[in-house]
């Protein structure tokens, strides 16, 4: 089966690729397969785009096999698009989900429902040696609940409401929430990569 060293360390996004990799035949191995621990990789990036690039080439560099990484995050209008490339780190280094979730609903209290609309965004980043770096981005479009919701999923899910769905990310399954996710979107763009391999 063919191999390919996704650059992360989060086990939720492992977890999603885990299934949308299945139907290409194609096993992943992360960051957190390794014996030894990897060393963090610091994102110092503005952008999702910059964040994805330095996680992908970083990782070629060091193990010399074509690499992708994922920088995603969400992004709240009413919040003028935070967290954005903070997601992670929103409440502080440790990446806490549950406390990141509970900063932003704190700073949208008294926000109407209207005013609620946000997006998840997804760069992938695909880097491979002597060649140059390919990109792709999805989004999903949704809406900021005011109390978390479900236990499927990571991070942000148990508030975000897709558009046109009544149940929130995290009430939705791995696989539905594969059908219509950012990562999903994003990885759509790479299938003529995948399959050409
Ligand atoms: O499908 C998602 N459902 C819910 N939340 C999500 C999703 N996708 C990204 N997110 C949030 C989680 C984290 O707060 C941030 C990603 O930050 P990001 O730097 O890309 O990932 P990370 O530091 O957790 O792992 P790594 O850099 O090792 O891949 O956005
Ligand atoms: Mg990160």
């Amino acid at each position: 089966m063919k191999k390919l060293l996704i650059a992360t360390k989060n086990k939720g996004k492992v977890n999603d690729f885990n299934q949308l990799f299945s139907k290409y035949g194609i096993e992943i191995l992360s960051l957190l397969d390794f014996k030894e621990e990897v060393e963090d990789i610091e994102e110092t990036g503005t952008t999702f785009f910059e964040n994805a690039r330095i996680k992908a080439e970083t990782v070629m560099k060091k193990y010399h096999l074509p690499v992708l990484a994922d920088d995603s995050g969400l992004v709240v209008d009413a919040l003028n698009g935070e967290p954005g490339v903070f997601s992670a780190r929103y409440a502080g280094e440790e990446k806490n989900d549950l406390a990141n979730v509970h900063k932003v609903l704190q700073r949208l209290q008294g926000v109407p429902k209207k005013d609620r609309t946000a997006r998840f965004v997804c760069v992938l980043a695909v880097a491979q040696p002597n060649q140059p770096t390919m990109y792709n981005k999805g989004t999903c479009e949704g809406e900021i609940l005011e109390v978390p919701r479900g236990e499927n999923g990571f991070g942000y899910d148990p508030i975000f409401l897709p558009r046109g769905f009544k149940r929130s990310m995290a009430e939705l399954s791995l696989v539905e929430k594969n059908e219509i996710s950012h990562r999903k979107f994003a990885m759509d763009q790479l299938e003529q990569w995948l399959t050409s391999k």
